[in-house]
C-alpha cells in the first residue's frame, strides 16, 4: 500500500498535468475563437461581394420585359408620373426574383416599391407589417384604387380568418396583397400550412416584409415575432423576399440579412438627407416653469397654426408637460403607451384634423405617423440613439416643405436617459452618440446624421438648413481641458477617499467650490459658467475621461460619476484635450418660423459667414486636431 506522502505526491504531479492540460485547453480555445472570427469575416467578405457586384448593376433600365406595364401601372392605377429616387430600382430587382433590402427615409414612398410589383406578375404579395393601423391605411388607399388587398391580424374575427385562410388555397388567387402581421405568422400553423400550399401552387408571387430593422436586436424598434421571419427563405425557395426600412446603419442591415438567411442580398439605399429640415439644439432651462414658457413661445408664435410633435421620455412627463400647456391655452394631446387603444387613436386623429396643435409624446408615438405637413419637432428630451433621433425628427416635413426639429438639450437629462437604458449592451454608446451631437457646435449637423449612416452629403447638401452652417459668426471659441480634468479627477479621488458619491451636480459644485467643504478643491473655480461646465462633463463623458456608475434605490436608478479609463493620461506630460465651444445664431421663439427653404440666416447676422467644417470623424467630432485653426479663439488655457 501507498504511504500518504507518496499519494500526495501523486496528487501534485497530476495536478501539474491538470496545470498543463488547463493551460493547452485555453491555447485552443484562443485559436477556435480566432479561426472563428476568421471564418466570420472571411464569409461577412464573400456576403459583400455578392451584394456589391449586385449593386453594380443598373436596375434603374426601363428595358426589361415588364418595363411597359410598370409604367401603364405607376400612371394608371397610382395615378403617378414619375418614380422617387430607387424606387424603380426596388421594383426592377424583386421582378427579376432578386432578395433585396430596401432603405429609404420615412416618408420617401417604400410602399409603391411592393405595391406595384403585386400587379405586374400573377400571383400574391404577403406583405409582413408591424402596425394595424398603417396596414388598414394601405388596405383603404389600395382598395380604393381597385387593388385586390386583404388584411389578417391576430385581432381579426374568426369569420375573416378563415376566409383569407381559404383565399391563400384558392387556385384562382382573387386578391392581389395580403397583409399579415408576424404575430400572426408566427403564431398561426394554420396560416403557414396554407400559405404552403399557396406556394405549392405557385401562387405566392413575393414576400415583402416592411420596418424590416424590426428583425434585429439592434434596431430601434426590435419585435421577437420577427425572428420567426427567418424560415421563409428556406420554407419558400424562389420567392423574393423584399425587406424594407427606414433604418440604415450597417450593423442592423447585416443582422438583417443574416437573420432573414438572405445573407450577400441586394441592398439599395437611397440617400438620408432630408434636405427640407433644420435642425436645431437649443439650451435647456434648468426650471421646468422655464421650459414650458419656451414651448408656450415655440407653439404660439413659432409654429402659429402649424402641426407638430413634441418628443420627452417619460409618460409622467408627457401627462405633466401636456397639462402645464393646457394650462396656458394651448391645444395638445397627449400620447403614451399606457393609454387603452381607443384613446390614442382619438388623439392621434384629433392632431390629424389640427384640432390639436400638437402631441406631447413618448415614443409609444412612432410608426405610422403619415401626417404629411408636420412643420415642428421638438424633444423636449432627447432621443436614446442618433438612430432614434433621426426616426423621430424624421416625421417632420414629409411633404417636402420646410420644417423644423428642436432639440432642448441640457446636461441633466443625459442621466434621465442614461439611467433608463444603461441596462442593455451598446445602449449607452449610442446616447453618447446623441450627446456628441448635442455638445456640437462645429460641424454641420447633416455631416454628423450623414456620418452615422454612413454616407457623405457634402457641405453644399446643408443649405444652412441646421444651427451651425446658419451661424455667421466666423470665430469659433475653444477651451483647454488639461488643468480641469486634473482638477475633476483630484476632486473624484478625494470623493472617493472619504466613500462619497459624486453625481454630476455635486461634481459640479465641488468644482465650482460651493458644495460640501470636504469635497472641494484647493485651486480656483473654473472661469467659465456653469452652464458650460456642464458642457465639459458631458464632453468628458463622451470622451471616456470620467464613466457613470449605477446605483438602485428602492424607488429608482442613480447615475453616479466616477473617473474614466482616459483619466490616466492626465499626467502625461504632452496630454492635451480640448474642447470647443457650442453657439448658434440667434433663434425666435417669437417669430414665424421662415416658410422657404432657403437659410435661417436673420437680417442683423449679416456678419461674414463661416463655413463649418467637414467632419471627418463622429467618434470625436469636436476634439480639435492638434494644430490650431487660425479662426479658432482659444480661451482658459490655465
Ligand atoms: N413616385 C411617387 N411620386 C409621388 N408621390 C409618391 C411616389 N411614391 C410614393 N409617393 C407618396 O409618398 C407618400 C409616402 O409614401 P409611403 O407611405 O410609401 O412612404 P414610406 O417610405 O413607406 O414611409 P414610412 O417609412 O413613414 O412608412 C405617399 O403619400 C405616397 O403616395
Amino acid at each position: 500500500m501507498k504511504s500518504v506522502i507518496e499519494i500526495e505526491r501523486e496528487i501534485k504531479n497530476i495536478e501539474k498535468e491538470l496545470n498543463k492540460v488547463d493551460s493547452e485547453i485555453a491555447k485552443w480555445k484562443n485559436r477556435q475563437r480566432e479561426l472563428q472570427e476568421k471564418k466570420t469575416l472571411l464569409k461577412k467578405t464573400i456576403n459583400k461581394i455578392k451584394s456589391e457586384s449586385l449593386a453594380s448593376v443598373d436596375w434603374a433600365g426601363t428595358t426589361y420585359e415588364w418595363s411597359e406595364d410598370v409604367n401603364r401601372v405607376l400612371r394608371d392605377t397610382f395615378k403617378l408620373n414619375s418614380f422617387r429616387p430607387k424606387q424603380l430600382s426596388a421594383i426592377n430587382s424583386t421582378l427579376s426574383g432578386q432578395h433585396a433590402l430596401v432603405v429609404m427615409p420615412t416618408g420617401a414612398g417604400k410602399s409603391l416599391c411592393y405595391q406595384l410589383p403585386a400587379l405586374i406578375k400573377p400571383g400574391l404579395t404577403i406583405v409582413i407589417s408591424p402596425l394595424i393601423s398603417l396596414m388598414e391605411d394601405q388596405i383603404r388607399s389600395l382598395t380604393a384604387r381597385k387593388i385586390p388587398a386583404k388584411l389578417v391580424t391576430s385581432t381579426s374575427p374568426r369569420e375573416e380568418i378563415t376566409a383569407v385562410l381559404n383565399l391563400l388555397k384558392d387556385k384562382i388567387t382573387p386578391i392581389k396583397l395580403l397583409y399579415v402581421t408576424p404575430e400572426r405568422l408566427a403564431k398561426s400553423k394554420r396560416f403557414m400550412a396554407n400559405l404552403q400550399q399557396c406556394y405549392a401552387g405557385g401562387r405566392l408571387q413575393r414576400i415583402a416584409i416592411d420596418e424590416v430593422h424590426c428583425c434585429s436586436q439592434w434596431g430601434h424598434d426590435f419585435r421577437p415575432d420577427y425572428k420567426f421571419l427567418g424560415i421563409l427563405s428556406s420554407m419558400f425557395p424562389n420567392v423574393p423576399i423584399l425587406g424594407l426600412t427606414a433604418t440604415a446603419t450597417a450593423h442592423v442591415l447585416n443582422d438583417v440579412q443574416k437573420i432573414l438567411n438572405i445573407q450577400g442580398c441586394l441592398v439599395i439605399k437611397s440617400t438620408f438627407n432630408r434636405p427640407n429640415l433644420f435642425y436645431k439644439i437649443l439650451e435647456k432651462p434648468t426650471s421646468q416653469e422655464e421650459c414650458i414658457t419656451i414651448l408656450e413661445k415655440l407653439l404660439k408664435y413659432r409654429y402659429k397654426g402649424e402641426s407638430g410633435i413634441i418628443y420627452t421620455n417619460s409618460i409622467k412627463d408627457s401627462e405633466d408637460l401636456a397639462e402645464e400647456l393646457r394650462k396656458r391655452g394651448l391645444k395638445v394631446g397627449c400620447y403614451h403607451a399606457h393609454m387603452e387603444a381607443d384613446s390614442r387613436r382619438k388623439v392621434h386623429s384629433k392632431w390629424h384634423e389640427k384640432y390639436y396643435q400638437a402631441i406631447v409624446a413618448t415614443v409609444a408615438f412612432g410608426m405610422g405617423i403619415d401626417k404629411p405637413d408636420v412643420r415642428f419637432i421638438i424633444h423636449h428630451t432627447i432621443s436614446k440613439s442618433m438612430e432614434n433621433y433621426y426616426q423621430e425628427s424624421g416625421r417632420a416635413g414629409r411633404d417636402g416643405k420646410r420644417a423644423e426639429c428642436v432639440t432642448l438639450y441640457r446636461m441633466q437629462d443625459i442621466f434621465k436617459v442614461s439611467t433608463m437604458v444603461f441596462s442593455s449592451a451598446g445602449n449607452m454608446d449610442n446616447l453618447y452618440g446623441m450627446i456628441k451631437y448635442c455638445l456640437n457646435g462645429k460641424y454641420c449637423r447633416r455631416q454628423l446624421i450623414a456620418e452615422h449612416f454612413e454616407e457623405d452629403w457634402g457641405y453644399a447638401d446643408c443649405n444652412k438648413m441646421c444651427d451651425v452652417c446658419s451661424n455667421p459668426c466666423s470665430i469659433l471659441r475653444e477651451i483647454s481641458l488639461e488643468n480641469h480634468c486634473k482638477t475633476l479627477s483630484y476632486i473624484l479621488d478625494k470623493a472617493e477617499s472619504k466613500d462619497t458619491k459624486l453625481t454630476a451636480q455635486k461634481l459640479l459644485s465641488a468644482w465650482f467650490l460651493t458644495g460640501p467643504v470636504n469635497l472641494r478643491h484647493k485651486g480656483k473655480e473654473p472661469n467659465f459658467s456653469r452652464n458650460l461646465a456642464e458642457d465639459v462633463i458631458a464632453f468628458l463623458l463622451t470622451e471616456g475621461y470620467l464613466v457613470e456608475d449605477f446605483h438602485f434605490t428602492a424607488y429608482s436608478t442613480i447615475s453616479y460619476i466616477k473617473k474614466g479609463p482616459n483619466m490616466d493620461s492626465v499626467n502625461d506630460v504632452d496630454f492635451s484635450l480640448k474642447m470647443t465651444v457650442r453657439k448658434y445664431s440667434d433663434f425666435d421663439l417669437d417669430r414665424p418660423a421662415p416658410r422657404d427653404l432657403e437659410s435661417e440666416v436673420h437680417s442683423n447676422d449679416k456678419v461674414k459667414e463661416k463655413k463649418p467644417e467637414k467632419c471627418k470623424k463622429m467618434s470625436s467630432p469636436i476634439i480639435e486636431p492638434k494644430a490650431k485653426k487660425s479662426k479658432v479663439l482659444v480661451i482658459d488655457s490655465d
